[in-house]
């Protein structure tokens, strides 16, 4: 059977890893990057992303988030060339992006993309066959993936009788077949159990470790936060913050968690004008930026209006940094 870690394909472009990390062709890496370089797009009025940039590095999961609207289905369509930008451009490298690269971008669309009617292996090996793939490579690959992903018992059955979550599974294995360079997903995450999750993370990891670049929307931040070493962040539009997951979370320093007595909790804006950037996470836990020096103070400050239950500090999620660049007083820090 064919193995899933070290195909190559007959086609040019979607021809496995970019370079081989294990001989330290960071610059053969660079130069097959992915950047989005100050697109802007307008819907009549509307304006729908506004000199928006960012890179996807080669052999690297890049997370990009973002509330409904602000932009992260535009951008993905202008990166697989579906729609076109008013002004910017898309670089592979230093070059502007080829219709060869795009052709070879393994995308799985938010919509989907799949034929509903079709039955799931026959419509990846005819996909696998589009790639490039010799009839009995592709048919061992998508076996192969088939197995992996654990929906052997559909392979026979249109796409439409599967559930959303399997549905999925089966457009994962289309955006990854013959290897492709670049994978982009929208929302690839979305509606999917904990095993589907766990098995569709392993496969990017892999997949990343190959060379591949990843790039996916998700509005689960925590799964962006486990899954992705760098995350882009829109806010109507524009981007807020982008880099290393870790460094976006230092970034803003620890925060308290604080939770008040029942009945003595105060209001989300009387906090906050007291302890400036606290906000209300559940119930009577507030989140409040919090370096050690600050410690004592923010719990006087919190003692004020009630009984304090609990008080910790942490380090920043990717949720808090979220919170705070997506917040209408985050616009100034950027
Ligand atoms: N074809 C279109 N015509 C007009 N407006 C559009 C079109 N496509 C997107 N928009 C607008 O552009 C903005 C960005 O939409 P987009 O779908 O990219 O956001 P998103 O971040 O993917 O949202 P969601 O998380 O809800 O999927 C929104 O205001 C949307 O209404």
């Amino acid at each position: 059977m064919t193995s899933l870690t070290d195909r190559t394909s007959t086609t040019g472009e979607r021809a496995g890893p970019a370079a081989d990390p294990d001989t330290g062709a960071d610059s053969a890496r660079r130069d097959s990057d992915l950047r989005v370089i100050d697109v802007t797009k307008r819907f009549g009025e509307r304006v729908a992303l506004d000199r928006v940039s960012f890179t996807v590095p080669q052999g690297t999961i890049t997370g990009f988030v973002g509330n409904n609207g602000s932009g992260k289905t535009t951008s993905i369509r202008i990166i697989t060339g579906l729609l076109h930008p008013d002004e910017g451009q898309v670089h592979v490298g230093s070059e502007e992006v080829s219709d060869a690269f795009r052709a070879a971008i393994g995308y799985m669309p938010e919509e989907r993309g799949l034929y509903p009617d079709m039955k799931v292996e026959q419509q990846l090996v005819y996909l696998a066959r589009l790639y490039g793939m010799p009839k009995a490579e592709a048919r061992d690959e998508v076996a192969a993936w088939i197995e992996r992903l654990a929906i052997g018992q559909y392979r026979a059955s249109k796409l439409n009788t599967l559930s959303l979550g399997n549905q999925q599974r089966v457009q994962l294995i289309a955006s990854l077949l013959g290897g492709p360079r670049m994978v982009i997903l929208d929302e690839p995450f979305s509606g999917l159990d904990r095993a589907a999750v766990t098995a569709m993370s392993e496969i990017l990891h892999e997949a990343a470790g190959r060379g591949t670049g990843i790039f996916f929307s998700s509005h689960q931040l925590d799964l962006v936060d486990s899954i992705c070493e760098r995350a882009v962040i829109l806010k109507d539009g524009r981007v807020v913050a982008e880099g290393p997951v870790d460094e976006l979370r230092d970034r803003g320093g620890a925060v308290a968690m604080v939770t008040f007595g029942d009945g003595s909790a105060p209001g989300a804006e009387e906090l906050a004008a007291a302890v400036p950037g606290a906000r209300l996470l559940h119930g009577t836990t507030f989140a409040v930026p919090c370096d050690t020096d600050s410690s004592a103070r923010v719990l006087r400050e919190c003692l004020r209006f009630g009984d304090v239950t609990e008080f910790s500090r942490r380090r920043q999620t990717l949720s808090d940094v979220f919170a705070e660049v997506s917040s209408d007083d985050g616009d100034e820090e950027q």
